[in-house]
């Protein structure tokens, strides 16, 4: 097992990460408070992982509640139901509620755990890559909005995350390589060094090698804990993680939720930003290749479905986190390994990458 810190002073909170680690009853206890669960999961982990997890906190008072399985479900009336179990269940304040799932449960989950009587102690199970590499670190919770991606929410740090990467074996492909998105992306922000590994590794990684996968999460895990560390509320470089979402929130959102998953939105998102990156003449044209061949490497889309036209993706995006003064701000690439934070670009420049796939 591998363990890391999310240094967050008195809120810090540690990541483990190894085979197996769901159904270690020991690791939970130091993290659980009172004698209440709640699992928080969907309909496709449930008959998986629940009843593992479950024996594992077979001293405790354990309810679950099972939502439907896709991004179009993270909705406002979906999380209700997370708060009608916790009333009819009669929990208190001093439950715990625990994320087993993806992204999308994790986000609700936390956000439950945020609001529910004004918040309760939240341990994330995250059982995908997207999940273990980045959703379920660095306490961004939320659900959507018919307008825009994760527009209500609230950062609320886990006291955990338990990232048991057996979980990955009943993955399916097409969310293993959503996942990658995520992976790839901490190598163009952050870590250059990381990104040849990656493009030296990619078939043992997507052939869920363990050391392969081990690396992944770890390296990953290792890069979004230390910037959340330094920026937990997002003032600064903590918006480096948004590589790729602004340009991949308007796919997801344009297209309908659940249409793409989210880390497809974000491969094609990270595409479009190198290739403004490439216009502002950070990167050159081998370098704007290489992002490309890497992520259809990972098997992953590279460009924007046509549905989504040029006027539609300048229309969602204005309204991203982001925008500051009513400026959109984007994040680049100065170089392959090294993101920025920018608003200084020629709109003209970004109109021409949106318009070069307009169909
Ligand atoms: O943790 C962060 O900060 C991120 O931006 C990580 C993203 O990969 C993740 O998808 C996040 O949920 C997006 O947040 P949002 O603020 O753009 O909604």
């Amino acid at each position: 097992m591998k363990t890391l810190s999310v240094a967050l002073g008195a809120r810090t909170y540690s990541i483990q990460i190894g085979m197996g680690l769901l159904s270690d009853p020991e690791l939970y206890r130091s993290y659980l408070q009172g004698s209440q669960v709640m699992i928080v999961t969907n309909e496709t982990v449930a008959p998986l992982y629940l009843d593992r997890l479950r024996q594992a906190l077979s001293d405790y008072r354990v309810q679950e509640v099972i939502l439907p399985d896709g991004e179009q479900y993270k909705t406002l009336d979906v999380w209700n139901r997370i708060f009608d179990a916790l009333l009819d269940a009669r929990f208190g304040r001093d439950c715990t509620l625990i994320a087993l799932g993806g992204g999308v449960v994790g986000d609700m989950a936390g956000f439950a755990a945020a609001c529910y009587q004004r918040g309760v102690a939240f341990i994330q199970a995250p059982t995908t890559l997207l999940a273990q590499v980045d959703s379920s670190v660095g306490g961004k919770t939320g659900i959507n909005h018919p307008a825009g991606k994760n527009m209500i929410g609230a950062f609320y740090q886990p006291r955990a995350v338990i990232a048991d990467t057996a979980t990955l074996e009943t993955l399916p492909q097409r969310e293993l390589s959503a996942g990658l998105a995520e992976v790839i992306k901490y190598g163009f922000i952050r870590d250059a060094a990381f990104l040849d590994w990656l493009e030296t590794h990619l078939s043992e990684v997507l052939g869920r090698e363990s050391d392969a996968l081990s690396h992944i999460i770890l390296r990953s895990c290792e890069i979004k804990a230390e910037i959340v560390a330094a920026d937990e509320l997002e003032a600064g470089q903590r918006a480096l993680l948004n590589f790729g979402h602004t340009f991949g929130h308007a796919i997801e959102t344009g297209m309908g939720y659940g249409q793409w998953l989210h880390g497809e939105a974000v491969a094609v998102g990270m595409c479009m930003a190198a290739d403004l990156s490439a216009r502002l003449g950070w990167l050159s044209g081998a370098d704007l290749e290489r992002v490309r061949r890497l992520v259809a490497s990972a098997g992953l889309p590279v460009d924007p479905p046509p549905e989504v036209s040029a006027e539609r993706f300048l229309e969602l995006m204005a309204v991203d986190k982001k925008v500051l003064n009513g400026q959109l701000r984007l994040v680049l690439l100065r170089h392959l390994g090294k993101g920025l934070v920018t608003g200084d670009f020629d709109p003209d420049l970004l109109s021409a990458t949106l318009h070069a796939w307009d169909r």
